[in-house]
């Protein structure tokens, strides 16, 4: 069958100029002729649109150019089993460290070229379909922050910067949870409900998730002091956090939160608003194009 990719690309994500891989992938498309359309979203929240109202039967690829935020709406916007292929182009772009993509735009092209396919989980919250994970309380905290505060700064660097402003003044707050059928009641500065392992570029908050087990990873962080904070916050880069008596980590396949307006959260790194939320799995739910 010819191949027919359908190309979404963001360009206001990422460090890499989009015009510099789009260019290589429309000469290695026309070298290989293989037929593409390009989509550029047009403004935020484009993509999952740009998808839903343009993607027919007769693509056969779904190429998706950008961030996490970018892979989270073109896949809630695809509605055909199409396998799909991400060149990363985001700032943290944590959800590709989930799998076999490559380092280069070589790797990447080969990748949509002739890249294995695997099935993958995704999650759901309220509905929405999730590839990496949803972090509620502080990690939600430091994305609202980025939203409504005006910055000089960009990319990784502005994110550590408003993880370093909250870190040890970011107060514990009450969640009450289901995580399958257990209720709970506790104070946390953070619960991360996950399909992947990395949030925020490289902090390993669900070191043991994979993306095909069928499973969620759930990630609790209690009452912590301040000073505990700094000296604690390489294990999160280590994934060696849950040897803190604070840190709790486990699995499900069902969670639930209740409304909290003081708690904010994130999906795959965009704003999410607050609880109430409901968590599932949807296993088997999307083919992704790997390296092996
Ligand atoms: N043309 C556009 N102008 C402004 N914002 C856009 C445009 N197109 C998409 N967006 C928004 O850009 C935001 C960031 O996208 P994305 O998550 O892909 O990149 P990132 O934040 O740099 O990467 P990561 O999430 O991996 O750190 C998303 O909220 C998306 O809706």
């Amino acid at each position: 069958m010819k191949r027919l990719f359908f190309v979404v690309a963001n360009p206001a994500s990422g460090s890499t100029r989009l015009e510099d891989i789009l260019n290589d992938v429309i000469d290695f498309l026309n070298d290989k002729k293989y037929k593409y359309e390009v989509f550029l979203t047009s403004k935020k929240h484009n993509a999952w649109k740009t998808v839903e109202k343009n993607f027919d039967p007769s693509f056969t690829d779904l190429l998706i150019i950008g961030g996490d935020g970018t892979i989270n709406e073109a896949i809630n916007g695809l509605k055909y089993d199409v396998p799909v292929s991400i060149i990363p182009n985001g700032t943290g772009n944590d959800f590709v460290k989930n799998y076999p993509v490559g380092k280069s735009i070589y790797d990447y092209l080969k990748v949509l070229d002739k890249g294995a396919i695997h099935t993958i989980d995704l999650g759901l919250c309220n509905g929405r379909k999730f590839v990496n994970g949803v972090g509620i309380g502080f990690d939600g905290q430091i994305v609202a922050d980025m939203l409504r505060k005006k910055s000089f700064l960009k990319g990784p660097t502005k994110y550590y910067y408003y993880v370093l402003r909250i870190l040890a003044s970011y107060k514990a707050r009450r969640y009450k949870f289901v995580q399958d059928k257990s209720p709970y009641e506790k104070d946390l500065i953070l619960l991360c409900v996950a399909n992947g392992t990395t949030f925020g570029g490289s902090f390993k908050l669900t070191p043991d998730a994979e993306i095909n087990d069928t499973i969620l990873d759930v990630c609790e962080i209690g009452k912590i002091s301040g000073l505990r904070r700094f000296l604690n916050i390489h294990r999160l880069k280590e994934g060696t956090h849950d040897r803190l008596p604070e840190v709790k980590l486990s699995r499900c396949k069902h969670l639930t939160v209740d409304e909290n307006p003081h708690l904010e959260a994130h999906i795959d790194g965009e704003y999410f608003g607050h609880p109430p939320f409901e968590f599932g799995v949807l296993p088997n739910a999307l083919r992704i194009r790997m390296l092996k």
